[in-house]
């Protein structure tokens, strides 16, 4: 920036000698030494101008992966309870602030940068040529800046809430595009229309508002510019006239006024930019400085052994005063199979939540073969534990890489072998690409039952001690239900297995049902015990809670 500065400046610098040394004197030599110098300028201009461009090119592109990364780092490990209900509009939100970033450090060093050192300078000359006059143009700035921090303060605003809005638009667009069988099924397309519609035009009107007022830093500029070239005008021509001052004298600080007033203009609108990529910026920091991640609240490895796991008296709530899960206790032994049932929002889904240490108790404790899960790190525990949920999720890739996802030591034997374990073997061998097949956008190109038994094969891979799953309470037709039914048979011989149970077959295979209702446990025992003595756990099966 310095040399292009440099070149331009030199080439207003020799058109003196120009001027003088060809045209006035004649002199020969001047005309290669003024005629190559020229030449020289432009070069320097033009080589040194593109450098400049390629590396804050390159220095902006690398900002934006940079804080991309950052962002995305921490946002998959911030603390499941501080997600927003709207990951669409979280990543676009993180998209964007980075390029914002971008914008504001090339807002800074190339016009900041310039346009300041110009106008320091030309107001040096203001002062040396007429102190007085310059103090008349010094008048206005407290209304320009007045005027200028009015219009940054009402951008910021607007700016904050076109943000939202973009964001929202976002999750808008990502849910009517995800959910779009149900909006098919449903007819819900001009529903959608008008959801979507409605916040393109509310945006389209913020931003509309949002020109009208960055904009109007301009007209104030050359409002004021106006009164006070007009007022030089009148004082010069008084002072010339009544006092007798030559033209010259005021001629160079209208000149260095001009010259100032642009760059100057410049720099009113460009605070009014900046700002608006800082309201981005922030956005991007308030993520990267308090977002807050989840830690392992203790520091020892769990030694997994035979995966007893027991709870002690765990109290947990969502919201402080309302608790979820109340003074909770149970056990299973090494290798046996409990079936937690209860009516829908007992608190089933939150006691496998907090095996998996998503969430911690307010009180008691859950204990893996005799160690405090407290008191051991979030990666050993979760290492202990093998998770089959009820919404399978399968990452877009092969299905080779969702079995093995997160096992790098994973052999192509280990991974046929879970499969076949998870009954899955078969279909996935008919497939066109056999265990490359491409599973689509969460598993679309399989089918429901098909997906399980990729994520059940997840879970042979894996081989943890203790078992987690959570059944669907959707029925599947017979065939897919004894093929899942046989797959999860096989994944539980010899584990610990605790199963958010919907289905009589799960309940009659386990050896332990725990009643769960309002978040404690009121029936314990097997089906006919259960059958006969708990009314909680009769009504499930009116209320087709069990199936
Ligand atoms: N993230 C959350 N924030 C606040 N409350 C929650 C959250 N998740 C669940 N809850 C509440 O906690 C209670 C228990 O929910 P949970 O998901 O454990 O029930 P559930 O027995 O698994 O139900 P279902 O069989 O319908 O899945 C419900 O009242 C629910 O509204």
């Amino acid at each position: 920036m310095i040399l292009v500065g440099l070149a331009t400046s030199s080439v207003a610098w020799l058109s003196r000698s120009m001027v003088n040394n060809i045209f006035v004197h004649g002199d020969r030599m001047a005309v290669w030494a003024v005629g190559g110098a020229i030449m020289l300028a432009f070069v320097v201009k033009g080589v040194a101008g593109y450098c400049q461009t390629v590396l804050m090119g390159t220095i902006g592109c690398a900002l934006i992966a940079r804080l991309q990364q950052v962002q995305f780092h921490k946002l998959i490990r911030l603390r499941l309870m501080d997600y927003t209900a709207h990951p669409g509009g979280t990543v676009s939100r993180a998209i964007h602030s980075a390029r914002s970033a971008r914008n504001a450090i090339v807002l800074v060093t190339t016009n900041l940068a310039r346009d300041l050192v110009t106008v320091i300078a030309l107001l040096a000359v203001m002062v040396a040529q007429d102190p007085f006059m310059s103090m008349f143009a010094f008048v206005f700035a407290p209304v320009i800046v007045w005027g200028v921090s009015r219009v940054i303060r009402e951008t910021k605003r607007l700016t904050q809430s076109e943000a939202d809005m973009i964001a929202g638009l976002n999750v808008l667009g990502v849910e009517a595009l995800q959910g779009v069988r149900v909006v098919k099924a449903f007819n819900l397309e001009p529903v959608m229309d008008q959801r979507i519609n409605d916040a393109i035009e509310s945006m389209e009107r913020r931003q509309g508002k949002l020109i009208r007022v960055s904009s109007l830093t301009s007209p104030m500029f050359d409002i004021l510019a106006g009164l006070i070239i007009g007022s030089f005008i009148f004082y010069a021509g008084w002072q010339t006239i009544n006092y007798g001052k030559t033209p010259g004298e005021f001629m160079a600080f209208i000149t260095a006024f001009l010259l100032a007033y642009d760059p100057a203009k410049r720099l009113g609108n460009l605070n009014v930019q900046l700002q608006r990529e800082l309201v981005g910026v922030k956005r991007a920091f308030e993520l990267i400085d308090h977002g807050k991640l989840e830690v392992s609240e203790g520091t020892d490895k769990l030694e997994a052994g035979r995966g007893a796991l027991s709870f002690e008296n765990v109290t947990f709530a969502y919201k402080h005063d309302v608790p979820t899960i109340k003074n909770l206790s149970f056990s299973a032994a090494p290798g046996e199979k409990v079936a937690i049932v209860g009516r829908s929002g007992a608190g089933k889904s939150t006691i496998i939540n907090l095996i998996l240490g998503m969430y911690r108790p307010s009180g008691g404790s859950i204990l893996i073969d005799d160690t405090d899960i407290s008191t051991v790190t979030l990666q050993s525990l979760r290492d202990a534990v093998s998770y089959v949920a009820q919404d399978t999720f399968l990452f877009s890739g092969s299905i080779r890489e969702n079995v093995a996802f997160g096992q790098p030591n994973a052999t192509e034997e280990g991974i046929v072998k879970a499969l076949e374990a998870a009954q899955a073997l078969d279909f996935v061998r008919n497939l066109p690409d056999g265990l490359d097949t491409d599973v689509g956008n969460n598993g679309a190109n399989l089918s429901g039952g098909q997906r399980q038994r990729i994520s059940i094969a997840r879970a042979f891979l894996k081989d943890a001690p203790i078992l987690l799953l959570d059944e669907a309470t959707s029925a599947l037709d017979g065939d897919t239900e004894k093929q899942l039914q046989a797959a999860l048979d096989k994944l539980s011989a010899n584990k610990t297995t605790i199963t958010v149970a919907h289905r009589l077959s799960t309940i009659l295979n386990a050896q332990k049902v725990i009643v769960v209702d309002a978040g404690e446990i009121v029936a314990e025992g097997t089906h006919e015990t259960l059958q006969r003595e708990s009314n909680v756990y009769k009504s499930l099966f009116v209320a087709h809670e069990i199936v």
